[in-house]
């Protein structure tokens, strides 16, 4: 075999599925791992495309290996790992060759290391790779950030192991240094916000409807085939249907109810904070999980203050609908925390595109991206998608059913954290007379930080400082 095409350099979970990706796409790969133990056995578990794969315990021997100017994957932990692997391997690189990082990265981190490798004359591209094991096995969703001498480069191989939506891959280039972490961090946000959404229904269901898991599964089975379609929903659907093995009970019910969380979602909030915006709903979902894990003193509090809920006056139907307008919502925030990234940034990210390489390979790929593609490529005002005349119209018929269930759930003492917050950002921005000019009146009482007056220009005070 001749020099590999590429070198990927991690073989955990993403890492061995995308070069097995590769091989299968006929690309020559090397490939190596921190520790060695790993390698035999995914050369084996390759089998026939073992032919198309170079492996190597040593860095050395694996830079070695590839053609130059070079192309490596890393797929590891994109914090102080990653830092640490440049270090060991910039010395062995030569100008021209490219680095991508594929883990999900702090953005900041990304633009940092783009700035110190081009000093080298070496190019790092931040890649966000979507769609777990099995989409980077059989074609993730990628969102690519550098240079475009870089993307040229790496499209043909990108391209080809990508996911393909009515025969159009799952990738792109989509701005310079950090854009392309950033928009996988704002999909993890939209996921998080998703993700606790369905959570808010099943409980919904489960406690206010009093259904059994096996019912439920069927809804969003139901579901699966409508307007709701998703990958979400379709594993939500079948994980419904799964019993515990060792007690027979739905194995939902034997799973202890404390998210993990690796901090995208967290990352997606601090970042929409920064920028002035507020992503309400990916907030919420985040902090449900903070909240979720604190299991003991929720056990401790159930007893002083009693865990009674009451019964949801909504139907299936109802639920669906609060569902399509909860998404609709959550997806609204994550694109206008991608709008201020882009304007602050300037990075000019094609939001089209990006619903585009959202619709197949990724968690969050649905029916519903779609719709949002094609109202990306209209006109929208600072990315808002709550302006586009087709998905307002779908709020309009389906947000009194948001209302049904949001007020249904707080008369009856059930959690409801992003159905509400999305209810609330709905309401906020539906009304061009907010509330505000309270706030700005008591900031200039007990502040002197003047207000604005309407249809005055300049900085004005109350007569309170008459
Ligand atoms: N799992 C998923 O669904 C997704 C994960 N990602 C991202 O992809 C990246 C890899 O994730 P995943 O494959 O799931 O993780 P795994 O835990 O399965 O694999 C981690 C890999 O990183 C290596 N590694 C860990 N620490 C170091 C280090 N300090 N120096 C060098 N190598 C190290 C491990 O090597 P060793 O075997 O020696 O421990 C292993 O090869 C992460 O950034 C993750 O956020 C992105 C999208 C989806
Ligand atoms: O990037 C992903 C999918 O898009 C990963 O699955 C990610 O790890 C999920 O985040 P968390 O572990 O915080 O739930």
């Amino acid at each position: 075999m001749g020099k590999a095409q590429i070198g990927v350099y991690g073989l955990g979970t993403m890492g061995s599925a995308l070069a097995l990706n590769m091989a299968e796409h006929g690309f020559d790969v090397a490939v190596t791992n921190r520790e060695a133990d790993w390698i035999a056995p995914f050369m084996t578990e390759a089998g026939d495309l073992a032919a198309c794969l170079q492996s190597f315990e040593d860095l050395q021997g694996f830079i070695a290996a590839l053609a130059t100017p070079r192309i490596i994957l890393f797929m590891i932990p994109s914090g102080a790992p990653m830092d640490e692997m440049l270090e060991r391997i910039t010395p062995l690189l030569e100008p021209g060759d490219i680095v991508i990082d594929g883990g999900n990265a702090d953005f900041h981190d990304t633009r940092r290391r783009v700035g110190k490798l081009s000093v080298l004359r070496l190019y790092y591209v931040g890649l966000g790779v979507s769609g777990g094991e099995a989409g980077a096995r059989h074609g993730p969703s990628m969102m690519m950030g550098g240079s475009a001498e870089a993307w040229a480069r790496i499209a043909p191989i990108l391209t080809a192991i990508a996911a393909r939506h009515e025969g159009s891959p799952c990738v792109a280039h989509l701005g310079p240094d950090g854009a392309g972490h950033f928009v996988k961090t704002v999909h993890n946000g939209i996921e998080y916000a998703d993700m606790q959404v369905i959570a808010e229904l099943y409980s919904l269901m489960r406690n206010g409807l009093a259904l059994p898991p096996a019912e439920i599964g069927a809804l969003f089975e139901a579901w699966n085939a409508g307007p709701l379609r998703s990958y979400l929903v379709e594993i939500t659907a079948k994980l419904l249907s799964y019993a515990d093995p060792e007690t027979g009970h739905p194995m939902i019910d034997v799973i202890k109810d404390a998210a993990g969380q690796k901090g995208t979602g967290r990352w997606s909030v601090i970042e929409a904070q920064r920028m002035g915006q507020s992503a309400s709903m990916i907030e919420a979902a985040v902090g449900a999980r903070s909240w979720s894990s604190e299991k003991d003193t929720r056990q401790a509090a159930e007893a002083v203050l009693g865990g009674a809920v009451g019964a949801v006056d909504a139907s299936p139907e109802v639920l669906a609908e609060a569902f399509l307008a909860a998404r609709i919502l959550a997806h609204a925030q994550g694109f206008r925390v991608l709008a201020a990234a882009s304007e602050e940034y300037d990075w000019s990210l094609d939001f089209a595109t990006i619903a585009r390489v959202w619709r197949a390979g990724c968690i969050i790929r649905s029916a519903l991206l779609d719709e949002i593609a094609v109202a990306c490529e209209g006109d929208l005002p600072e990315g808002q998608l709550i302006l586009d005349p087709g998905l307002a119209q779908t709020l309009a018929r389906c947000v009194p059913a948001l209302r049904q269930v949001v007020c249904s759930a707080v008369h009856g003492g059930h959690p409801v954290p992003a159905l509400s917050a999305g209810l609330a950002w709905y309401d906020s921005m539906r009304l061009g007379h907010g509330s505000a000019n309270m706030i700005q009146a008591q900031r200039d009482m007990f502040g002197h930080h003047g207000f604005e007056r309407l249809g005055q220009a300049g900085r004005h005070h109350g007569p309170w400082w008459d």
